[in-house]
């Protein structure tokens, strides 16, 4: 029996419900899904901001992951926030749901179409294709110009926007399959994947494939270089709960 964390790097319940329980549909008998939430900061990540405090949350999540004895991380946030400061922390592997579905993308498909949330987060998705070296891959970013936390108000207005804009990017993109850009999105991507006849993949589900993988392989992430373990020094104020 393995424990996979899996964080939701924003504090909306609701979202890290639909989180956990995509996790859970693809998660193996011999892993137990944790998922949790950050425990302060921002109720949903549309930002560089969002995501400079999100990072934070993730790291506290991680050492006590750490602590409770958990066999990997995955990172429900499509921005990937603090993936590279968690990978120091953490001893077993750190996956991001963006770098995960891209990776599952590129797999299936020469090209792949991004569909997330707000307009002003698609840079950062931009940043990680790039950071990845998935920038040639990727035939176009959409965003269905809703709030993120539109997918939790139970209107059901969201979903039908992000099922739109796969079609649309079907129809315009030239790409093989579709990316959903938001953890919030977890749950739908088996049901556009069937209805539209395209790989829709969803990084929640992806990542905890790859962590299990990884388990599996006896691969933690590298403590050789610049994931090592961080220097050890007093951290102050509140950042005193990661020493
Ligand atoms: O960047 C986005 O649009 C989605 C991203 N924000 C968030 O709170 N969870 C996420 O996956």
């Amino acid at each position: 029996q393995h424990l996979i964390q899996v964080i939701n790097p924003n504090t909306n319940v609701a979202m890290t419900h639909t989180i956990a329980e995509a996790a859970r549909s693809v998660a193996a008998p011999s892993s137990e899904i944790i998922a949790v939430c950050s425990s302060q900061g921002v109720e949903s990540i549309e930002g560089h901001f969002d995501e400079a405090i999100a990072a934070i949350g993730v790291l506290e999540q991680i050492k006590l992951g750490k602590e409770q004895g958990v066999s990997g991380h995955v990172i429900a946030c499509f921005g990937d926030p603090g993936l590279l400061a968690a990978r120091e922390l953490a001893s077993g592997p750190v996956i991001g749901i963006a770098e995960a579905a891209m990776h599952v993308a590129t797999l299936v498909a020469t090209r792949f179409s991004i569909v997330t949330t707000l307009p002003r987060t698609v840079i950062i998705a931009r940043h990680l294709l790039r950071q990845y070296g998935f920038e040639h891959h990727c035939a176009a970013l959409h965003a269905i110009d809703l709030p993120v936390l539109a997918l939790e108000d139970g209107t059901g207005l969201a979903q039908l926007k992000v099922r739109e804009r796969c079609i649309q990017a079907m129809k315009e993109d030239n790409s093989g399959a579709i990316v959903l850009g938001c953890g919030g999105m977890a749950n739908l991507a088996r049901e556009l994947t069937s209805e539209l006849g395209i790989p829709v993949i969803d990084g929640v589900t992806a990542a905890v494939k790859m962590v299990e993988s990884l388990i599996a392989l006896g691969v933690g992430t590298s403590k050789h270089g610049d994931l090592a373990y961080p220097n050890k020094k007093p951290l102050s104020g509140c950042f005193d709960m990661l020493s």
